[in-house]
């Protein structure tokens, strides 16, 4: 039986469709990842898998005794309630100090565990969240934008990650991004949602499909991530002049800033 089965799940909000029809399986040890615009449903989506919100229509199955472990889009820090990270993780499931060290060793902030809360960066609150995720063990990892506030190397790092957390302890992960390239190579399998399910599949096929370009455009790759490669013929001088009397036209061709540009 399959972690988590949404089979025609259709969610109204004030006489609006927010989702409309959804299926879709979770199996053990697999990535599935929930892309779509700003408003398309996807945390609500979440909350209904969570059982936070009630939909008119359709089911969500669980497999019988699924722990599931959560990780929401923010941490909300209490600045006048003071608190260490350590504590903070003590207000989930029972634990002890050991376990929560270990939770925050696996993903790379055990330093951290006496800070304040306050102090921490938001790449480590992300982490820390993620650590509260994984404390019961969970069967299925839910993440809510797992990366956000996240710079953009922090966030390939963050992906990678989860990757990692899934082959260690076969897990299967539910996540929201916003950027299909960045979960490219830590996903097995896609969902692109705009209330309906637009297109799924492999990463590779839902980026070439109509739909997908439809929605997000054809390039979306950010240009930090642009690998830009072209053909060199010629050699440049300490100044990026062009030698081998090249023109200026051919100079014209080189990429945009942002972009990394590989010399043959
Ligand atoms: N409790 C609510 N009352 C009214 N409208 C709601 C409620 N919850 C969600 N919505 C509406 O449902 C739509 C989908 O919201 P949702 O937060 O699920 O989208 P999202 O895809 O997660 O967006 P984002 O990427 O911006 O986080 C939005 O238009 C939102 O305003």
């Amino acid at each position: 039986m399959s972690l988590l089965s949404v089979s025609g799940l259709s969610l109204r909000i004030q006489k609006r469709s927010i989702l409309d029809s959804i299926n879709f399986e979770i199996e053990a040890g697999q990535i599935v990842t929930l892309i779509g615009p700003n408003g398309a449903g996807k945390s609500s989506l979440i909350r209904c898998i969570l059982g936070l919100q009630k939909y008119q229509k359709g089911r969500v199955s669980l497999q019988p005794g699924l722990k599931i472990g959560y990780m929401p889009q923010k941490m909300h820090v209490e600045q006048s309630l003071p608190m260490t990270v350590d504590r903070f993780l003590a207000l989930g499931p029972k634990t002890s100090r050991e376990q929560r060290e270990q939770a925050l060793q696996r993903v790379g902030v055990a330093n951290i565990q006496s800070a304040p809360l306050q102090t921490i960066s938001g790449g480590e609150q992300q982490r820390v969240l993620l650590a509260r995720a994984m404390l019961n063990r969970p069967d299925l990892l839910i993440l809510d934008e797992p990366a956000q506030g996240v710079d953009i190397n922090g966030q390939a790092e963050l992906y990678d990650l989860i990757r990692s957390i899934r082959d260690e302890y076969g897990c299967g992960v539910f996540m929201v991004s916003h950027d299909l390239h960045l979960v490219m190579s830590s996903t097995d399998q896609v969902l692109c949602l705009n209330h309906h399910i637009c297109c799924s599949g492999h990463p590779d096929e839902v980026t070439k499909s109509d739909e997908y370009i439809s929605i997000f455009g054809e390039q979306r790759l950010h240009p930090a991530l642009a690998h830009y490669t072209h053909h060199h013929d010629h050699k440049h001088d300490l100044h990026g002049d062009c030698l081998n009397g090249h023109s200026k036209a051919h100079q014209s061709s080189t990429p945009a800033s942002g972009e990394t540009h590989n010399h043959a």
